[in-house]
């Protein structure tokens, strides 16, 4: 699906704004602090119950105020919208005007992704931001991942519970059993998504960094060592799990590493490249959920000039207009959007100040 409006209500400073977007392509340009990040931070709340920014809820409501409400009516006239009232602690969601218990509901009907100047530091630090990034991929292109993934947080759960209460060895036997089915339900799964996010990872490589396309290679660690069996792992480290009072290895402490020439990525890339190669990470993630055709996926780029210089935009230009996405990008100025304008194709300018946000006429 694409946005085609948008509307909020005591969202940030954006106390009362509607945008029409572009089915494609779409610029929001605006001084700094003039409201572009809560844009996106408005449509990315649809899609995931939470901000890109790691803020809290009440940060998310404008200032003297007690709620909030996001929503957005799709190409196919669809409408979607969560409020949250901060002060009472409630949510409504709704479809098409009924309630929904789930946000996964939403999720469903919203992929959406996000760059910003940031990710690429979260992204290549600890192992958490890239869990959710690959969460999200597998969530919109393995249908059966939500299900499984739900199962097995329950199952962790449930073990954590038994080693912080103490339990003995063998009331460990059930659980162990069904933690173990699991992880590797999710494992296999999860190995047939990086074969194919490899293999796409390598087209969107050779049109943002050619230089790098020879050199990289990617290892997916399923969360527990490769040639050990997961039972055998959780035996040898039961003790240690008991003191720590959680699991140390399973489907949650999966991780991808990137290596350049057998180095660390961010060891060897500068921070335009290293945001480069989050981009063509970003696109072939967006490619494989758009080839499941359940929903078209939408791209957040936030200030778009921030650390690229005018051959990797000009790459990045060339990127998107190889990707059936919905594309929202924020800068501060056209000049920073350069050479994007240049080019003979169809998309909506729109200009934000202090929350206020107007259509610029091309
Ligand atoms: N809860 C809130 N209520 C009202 N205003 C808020 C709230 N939270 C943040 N703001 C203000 O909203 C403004 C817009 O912030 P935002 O991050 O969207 O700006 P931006 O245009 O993306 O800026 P930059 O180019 O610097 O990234 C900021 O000035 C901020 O002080």
């Amino acid at each position: 699906m694409s946005v085609k409006k948008l509307t909020t209500q005591n969202y940030r400073n954006l106390a009362s704004a509607s945008i029409d977007f572009h089915p494609d392509l779409n610029f929001i340009l605006g001084d700094n602090g003039s409201g572009k990040s809560s844009i996106l931070e408005a449509i990315f709340y649809l899609g995931h119950g939470k901000s890109f920014r790691n803020a809290k809820l009440e940060n998310l409501v404008t200032f003297d105020k007690d709620s909030f409400v996001v929503s957005l009516e799709n190409n196919n006239s669809d409408r979607f919208g969560i409020r949250r009232d901060v002060a009472l602690g409630l949510s409504d969601i709704k479809i098409n005007g009924d309630k929904v218990s789930r946000l996964s509901e939403l999720a469903i009907n919203i992929a959406v992704q996000v760059i910003t100047p940031e990710s690429f530091k979260l992204f290549f630090g600890g192992p958490k931001e890239r869990r959710k990034f690959f969460d999200l991929g597998m969530f919109h292109v393995k249908h059966q991942f939500g299900k499984f993934w739900r199962d097995f947080v329950k199952l962790q759960k449930q073990r954590n519970a038994l080693l912080k209460n103490y339990a003995k060895k063998t009331d460990f036997e059930f659980w162990n059993h069904q933690f173990v089915e699991q992880s590797e339900l999710i494992s296999e799964l999860r190995n047939d998504y990086f074969v194919q996010l490899s293999k796409e990872l390598g087209n969107w490589i050779s049109i943002l960094l050619p230089e790098l396309v020879e050199d990289i290679k990617v290892q997916y660690y399923q969360g527990w060592p490769s040639k050990k069996s997961l039972v055998d792992v959780l035996n040898a480290n039961f003790d240690k799990d008991c003191q720590l009072g959680f699991t140390q290895y399973g489907a949650h402490k999966f991780d991808v590493r990137f290596l350049i020439g057998g180095k660390a990525l961010d060891l060897k890339l500068s921070r335009g490249q290293q945001k480069l190669f989050l981009l063509a990470l970003t696109f072939a993630q967006t490619k494989l959920i758009e080839k499941v055709e359940r929903v078209k996926p939408i791209l957040l780029i936030d200030d778009f000039g921030a650390e690229l210089d005018i051959n990797s935009r000009t790459a990045l230009m060339n990127a998107l207009g190889k990707i059936d996405c919905q594309s929202i990008i924020t800068a501060i100025d056209e000049f920073s959007l350069q050479p994007m304008l240049q080019q003979e194709q169809q998309y909506k300018m729109f200009h934000v100040k202090h929350g206020e946000i107007l259509e610029i006429s091309k």
